[in-house]
């Protein structure tokens, strides 16, 4: 693909489990073909990571288990790679764009001191009710975005306790939480971060398309125990809730394609400036 100006890497966190994941952010990121491509790269399985040379922007995934353990080599290079990024972009003038999505996400705040990383009380999955913060309100991630906006949630930790002196020191922004639960009492999570200009993160997953919904809910224990968690009424709601133009299409088709689309933008910029 001699003509493909921007390169993505696509960082596979999902460990070899099946995932409906990847499809979806493929299924986007195609959508973008004519200007772009890229390659997939298996983090942990393979302990593979792109050369940063090589790429422009960087989309890490969603993944199984707990976001505060590796197995002392994928991580320690992930977090070793999320820096070498990160200096990048403090050196370079042709920056770096990188999405991190749920356990990703959830890596990225533990690795630059912003918040804690705790398991829930039980699961959540299902589509969500996510909420703009005063900062989300005016970030381009979310633009046409109506707030609150719905998305796709599927994670048994939290991203909670921010230190807000570590953020304002790094300039980092909290841009969405979680719907306040009206009968408990529990700290609303943090749903999406802008780390920097160029590094963003989200909790839930804005590549999630209904299909992959319904894909995993063919599953029948998964889809018994999501109505056990639920009970009938939410359950059918819930599946109401995806047929929505307004909802989980809606996400799909604005966040991530804010994300490219900003990334390309700048890279246009400034790489059409360094070739004057
Ligand atoms: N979907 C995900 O990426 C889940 C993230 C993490 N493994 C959790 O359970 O919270």
């Amino acid at each position: 693909m001699p003509n493909k100006i921007i390169k993505i890497a696509i960082l596979d966190m999902y460990n070899g489990e099946p995932n409906q994941g990847m499809r979806c952010i493929i299924d986007v990121v195609n959508r973008f073909s004519p200007v772009m491509s890229f390659e997939i790269f298996d983090v942990r399985v393979k302990c593979e990571l792109p050369d940063i040379h090589k790429f422009d922007i960087y989309i890490s995934t969603g993944g199984p288990g707990n976001p505060l353990i590796g197995d002392g080599n994928w991580d320690v290079k992930y977090y070793e790679f999320i820096d070498s990024l990160n200096k990048w972009n403090n050196e370079n003038s042709i920056k770096k764009h990188v999405l991190f999505i749920c356990h990703s996400f959830q890596m990225a705040c533990l690795h630059f001191g912003l918040a804690t990383v705790t398991k829930r009380n039980d699961t959540s999955f299902g589509v969500m009710t996510i909420h703009k913060t005063k900062e989300g309100l005016v970030d381009p991630l979310f633009e046409g975005l109506s707030d609150p906006f719905y998305a796709i949630d599927s994670r048994d930790y939290q991203v909670v306790q921010p230190k807000l002196s570590i953020f304002t020191k790094k300039g980092a922004k909290i841009i969405s939480l979680e719907k306040i639960r009206d009968h408990v009492q529990y700290e609303r999570a943090i749903m999406a971060v802008r780390f920097t200009d160029y590094f963003v993160g989200t909790q839930f997953h804005p590549e999630a398309d209904p299909i992959s919904f319904v894909s995993h809910l063919r599953n029948k224990e998964a889809k018994e125990k999501i109505r056990a968690m639920k009970g009938k009424r939410k359950f059918r709601n819930m599946l109401e809730d995806l047929l929505d133009d307004d909802k989980i299409y809606r996400t799909n088709e604005t966040l991530i394609p804010n994300f490219l689309r900003i990334a390309i933008n700048d890279l246009m910029k400034t790489k059409k400036m360094l070739s004057n």
